[in-house]
């Protein structure tokens, strides 16, 4: 991937990395996520070894919407996938501020609990919390989607952009510092894209 397809929905621009991880807590704490060289190859069947990412490095600060953009296969999912930490390079720095969330392309990968309601508390089951702040959470992050009125909705009689907003609540609902989308606009319309930016 080319860094020129990194955009800020405002503004294209790109500081250079100035930190390595062991200097990060005290010097950056603004950060939300930094990769640094990073490089991600795939085995094929057939024994090669196909590189996707190359020498890829990216830096974003805290409480901004970036959005990458770039042609079918440049690698923004895999990318996506990596920040998330469901691939691992096989080389490189990266740091992802935390709590992270990641919401796929397809929400029927996501949405899987048979109430709206359940799903959206499903990940806050290893929080710890108390019934009244998992419902409150649910309750704050289905607001925020608006999707107040659907929470005793069985989740497959959801349409897609109904179903990615409770997948995006969910994320919300686990108080999440970064929240990495893949494809929103796959199911979204656009006022529901706007309304996503106002939401965090
Ligand atoms: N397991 C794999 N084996 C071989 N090639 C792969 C594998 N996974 C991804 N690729 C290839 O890596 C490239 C990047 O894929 P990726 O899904 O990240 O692209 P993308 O930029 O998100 O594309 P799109 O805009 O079409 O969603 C593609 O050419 C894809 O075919």
């Amino acid at each position: 991937m080319n860094l020129s397809t990194l955009a800020r929905t405002s503004l294209l621009h790109l500081s250079p990395l100035r930190s390595t991880s062991s200097t990060r807590d005290n010097a950056t704490e603004s950060v939300a996520i930094e990769g640094r060289n990073i490089n991600f190859s795939v085995n094929t069947r057939q024994g090669k070894i196909v590189p996707i990412l190359k020498d890829c490095s990216i830096r974003i600060p805290s409480g901004q919407l970036w959005m990458l953009l770039g042609p079918n296969g440049c690698g923004k999912s895999t990318l996506l996938k990596i920040l998330a930490g469901l691939l691992t390079p096989t080389n490189g720095a990266l740091y992802v501020r935390r709590p992270k969330s990641y919401v796929f392309q397809n929400p029927d990968h996501q949405v899987v609990m048979p109430t709206v309601e359940a799903d959206v508390a499903f990940g806050l089951g290893r929080l710890n919390l108390t019934n009244s702040e998992v419902r409150s959470r649910v309750s704050k992050a289905l607001e925020a989607v608006g999707m107040s009125e659907y929470l005793q909705r069985p989740v497959q009689t959801l349409s897609g952009g109904q179903k990615q907003r409770v997948a995006i609540a969910g994320a919300l609902a686990e108080a999440c510092k970064v929240l990495l989308l893949d494809e929103l606009t796959t199911f979204l319309d656009e006022s529901d894209q706007e309304k996503l930016q106002h939401c965090g």
